[in-house]
């Protein structure tokens, strides 16, 4: 057994327990939007917070529910239907969103995942809830950190940190899951006690899934795991990375940062966490790459002999005095923005069209404008020019107008609160406010 990992007998929390806990982080009033999709986990985080409500404890606090139809199971309609009805019982505005886009062939569950959070941010702020709450349990963090380990991942140190207890999606509403330490066993149990039943959903039988096929693994396995303090090392190794950062990192222009080479001689760990995001965030990528790859880039910078590396489209430049990090300025699509429209662009800049003739942006190449401090190295300063962007206006006669502001890919989607503390500094070295704006005082 890891030394992350404790078992559920010390740990697991009662459904009733985890509800109130919750309820008491809140900063009241609030407004807490429940992602129900009829089964037993998330019926039974309605029902327990429900019920903490009912206790009149908490009287400023709304509950409102949601159920997405991802349009792909001809079963789903009824099964909000049903939902809906359970939440009128029960005095509790209920919402049904459909996903009516394009499905792509491959990647469905991803594609469902992204499309069911976006359908649930946008109800969000049509209702002005403060929270969504989603109920994902103990065994579904089982299940995660057992695939990832299966993968090849780093589920079993400080890097890997399974299902976050919060996220923040889209830099617009945070997702708490408080259910988080609960048991499935539990939560049935606590349903059937209630007398309130739930759907089942065929797919959870399905053995074509990944999950399915470990939950099955699992069930044969010794008692259950949970990975209880992961959190807690995430969150010290973020807050470690935020002081490196701090003490050796500057970004110039949004699109070129030096390392000062003392910076190495830190912890392996908090390196490799820092380097990643920077990587991810100067390449524009969602996700850093991994661990190893990030421990040979320290190798090359501690063996001292200045060259380059490319890693993640992002050009390490090693020179005397400090490690340069740029985008590499090839493979760069361009992006077309009609007047008024926003987009953005190699996941590194969110750009808006304010003109009135439709534009492009493109890598600079050879244009790129002069925006750099005059005394760093040129090479470094002509590579980070050349992958700038350059707006080009399709109407000859038109200069374009642009807003523009940098976007941190891997944060801007999908922020856990482990990573909050190295985010928010990030963040403000790039020139944007910090993230810490939320309705609970747990965070
Ligand atoms: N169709 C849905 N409508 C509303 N909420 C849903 C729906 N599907 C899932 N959820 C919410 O998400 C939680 C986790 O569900 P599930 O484990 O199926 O999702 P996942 O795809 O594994 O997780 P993730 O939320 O990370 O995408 C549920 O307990 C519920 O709160």
């Amino acid at each position: 057994m890891s030394d992350v990992a404790v078992t559920a007998a010390a740990t697991a929390l009662a459904p009733e327990a985890a509800a109130a806990e919750f309820l008491r982080s809140l900063v009241k009033p609030a407004h807490i939007l429940v992602a129900i999709s009829g089964g037993s986990d998330s019926t039974g985080l309605l029902i327990a917070l429900a019920e903490q409500l009912n206790s009149s404890l908490h009287s400023k606090v709304t509950l409102s529910a949601v159920t997405i139809d991802h349009g792909l199971r001809a079963g789903a309609a009824d099964e909000a239907l049903k939902v809906a009805a359970l939440c009128a019982q029960r005095g509790i505005s209920h919402f049904t969103r459909r996903w009516d886009g394009d499905k792509p062939k491959s990647g469905i569950m991803a594609a469902a995942r992204e499309a069911r959070y976006e359908l649930m941010a946008d109800l969000a702020g049509e209702i002005s809830a403060d929270v969504i709450v989603t109920a994902h349990t103990a065994d579904d963090q089982r299940e995660t950190l057992a695939m990832r380990r299966a993968r090849g991942g780093k589920a079993k140190d400080e890097g890997g940190t399974g299902i976050a207890d919060a996220m923040l999606f889209d830099r617009r509403i945070w997702i708490v899951r408080p259910f988080l330490s609960c048991t499935r066993a539990d939560i049935r149990a606590y349903l059937e006690e209630y007398g309130v039943s739930w759907l089942e959903d065929p797919s959870n039988e399905d053995t074509r899934y990944e999950r399915v096929r470990t939950r099955m693994h699992l069930a044969v396995q010794p008692p259950l795991v949970l990975a209880a303090n992961i959190g807690a090392k995430r969150t010290a190794l973020a807050e470690k990375a935020a002081t490196w950062l701090d003490e050796h990192v500057t970004v110039h222009a949004e699109a070129l940062c030096d390392i000062r080479r003392a910076a190495f001689s830190a912890d392996p760990a908090v390196i490799a966490y820092a380097l990643s995001y920077l990587t991810a965030v100067f390449g524009g990528g969602a996700y850093g790459p991994g661990r190893k790859q990030m421990e040979r880039v320290r190798d090359f910078v501690n063996a001292g002999i200045p060259g380059r590396r490319t890693v993640g489209g992002v050009v390490f430049d090693l020179r005397r005095e400090a490690l340069f990090l740029m985008r590499e300025s090839r493979n760069i699509e361009p992006l077309a923005l009609a007047p008024g429209a926003a987009g953005v662009w190699d996941g590194r800049f969110e750009v808006t069209n304010q003109g009135l003739a439709p534009i492009c942006v493109k890598a600079s190449g050879m244009d790129g404008a002069q925006v750099f401090p005059p005394n760093l190295p040129r090479g470094a300063v002509q590579r980070a020019r050349a992958a700038m962007p350059l707006f080009v206006s399709n109407d000859a006669g038109v200069a374009p107008i642009v807003a523009v502001a940098p976007y941190l890919a891997p944060f801007d989607r999908f922020l856990t609160r482990f990573d909050l503390m190295f985010a928010d500094r990030l963040s403000i070295a790039f020139g944007r406010q910090a993230y810490r704006r939320l309705p609970l005082s747990v965070l």
